[in-house]
């Protein structure tokens, strides 16, 4: 069924495990996220970014937001496990309340570069109008490093866990990503990958609720050694090591951000092919084995963060 965001994280919050939020920019990365949840009987939260919505509609946010609605919701309804679809880094007021209209389960305004004062008052506009139309809210404090969609972080914020706490007081959020030293895309350690699991700790105790990481893919080197093999060039990139990921989980993420090991996985599959099958030009096929990869790795998450037969 096609459910709430906080219907699926309260239940995670109990009793201690994480789902994967994957991101979709188009049918295929969707059917392979749903056939990895079907497989491993495990609720599914479904993302998209800002990008995505304008990327799905030529340009028009709202359309774009209706057609993941009417996607995500056609498989949601004919089956038995729990999927819900979540607007990822909102920043757009348009954007937004585009995906509250359009039925989305859930939306992120993600306010984390502002100054705390106002990005409490803008998330608390947010969650007025996004609880009054029975949608969930996430926010971010602290600031990843990296590239944030379209903002460049320079460098990363860690959240301060009694901020967090009068943060949440203030805004009514239904769940909170602290930043405790990831940061988005392939490249986030320069040395060796460390993340603050002594404000992970507080936050949780502090507030209690379900909490996000954010830029929480691994860089699976599976799929690097098969996309490199096939011409792409990868070097230097480096995620969140599996076992820090599920300690993480173990002091409280309910949610896990998962972008960029499904984008690396799709294009090994895709390069792999194309390599092999010069003659080839069906989509079925040729973006069969990257659905695939997209599948196994999808798979492997649900698994590794505890979400697996909790549908
Ligand atoms: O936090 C994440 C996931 O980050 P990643 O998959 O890069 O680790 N996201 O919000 C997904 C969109 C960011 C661009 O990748
Ligand atoms: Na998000
Ligand atoms: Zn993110």
């Amino acid at each position: 069924p096609y459910v709430n965001t906080k219907d699926i994280l309260e239940k995670a919050n109990k009793e201690y495990y994480a789902v994967a939020a994957f991101n979709i920019n188009n049918l295929e990365f969707l059917q392979a996220i749903v056939e990895g949840g079907i497989e491993k009987k495990s609720p599914l939260i479904i993302e998209t970014s800002e990008g995505a919505m304008k990327y799905a509609g030529m340009g028009d946010p709202l359309r774009g937001a209706s057609l993941f609605v009417k996607m995500v919701r056609e498989f949601a309804d004919s089956l038995d496990i729990p999927i819900a679809l979540h607007l990822d880094h909102g920043k757009n007021f348009k954007y937004i309340i585009s995906a509250i209209k359009a039925g989305y389960s859930s939306v992120m305004i993600d306010a984390s570069d502002k100054p705390l004062e106002e990005n409490i008052k803008t998330t608390k506009d947010i969650v007025r109008i996004a609880h009054a139309a029975g949608v969930s809210v996430e926010a971010e404090l602290g600031k990843l490093a990296g590239i944030e969609d379209n903002v460049a972080s320079s460098e990363s914020v860690l959240v301060n866990p009694d901020e967090a706490k009068y943060f949440v007081e203030e805004t009514q959020v239904d769940f909170l990503a602290p930043a405790i030293g990831t940061s988005h895309g392939a490249f986030k350690f320069k040395g060796e990958a460390k993340l603050d699991f002594d404000r992970l700790k507080k936050v949780k105790e502090l507030t209690k609720m379900p909490l996000v990481l954010h830029g929480a893919s691994s860089v699976v080197q599976e799929m690097v050694e098969i996309a490199e093999n096939y011409g792409a060039d990868f070097g230097g990139s480096k995620g969140v090591p599996s076992d820090i990921l599920k300690e993480t989980v173990r002091l409280g993420i309910n949610k896990v951000n998962t972008d960029t090991d499904l984008r690396m996985a799709f294009v090994a599959g895709l390069r792999e092919f194309l390599q092999n099958n010069p003659k080839e030009f069906d989509p079925r096929k040729y973006m069969g084995t990257a659905k695939t990869y997209v599948k196994k790795v999808v798979s492997d998450r649900l698994e590794l963060l505890g979400s697996a037969n909790k549908a």
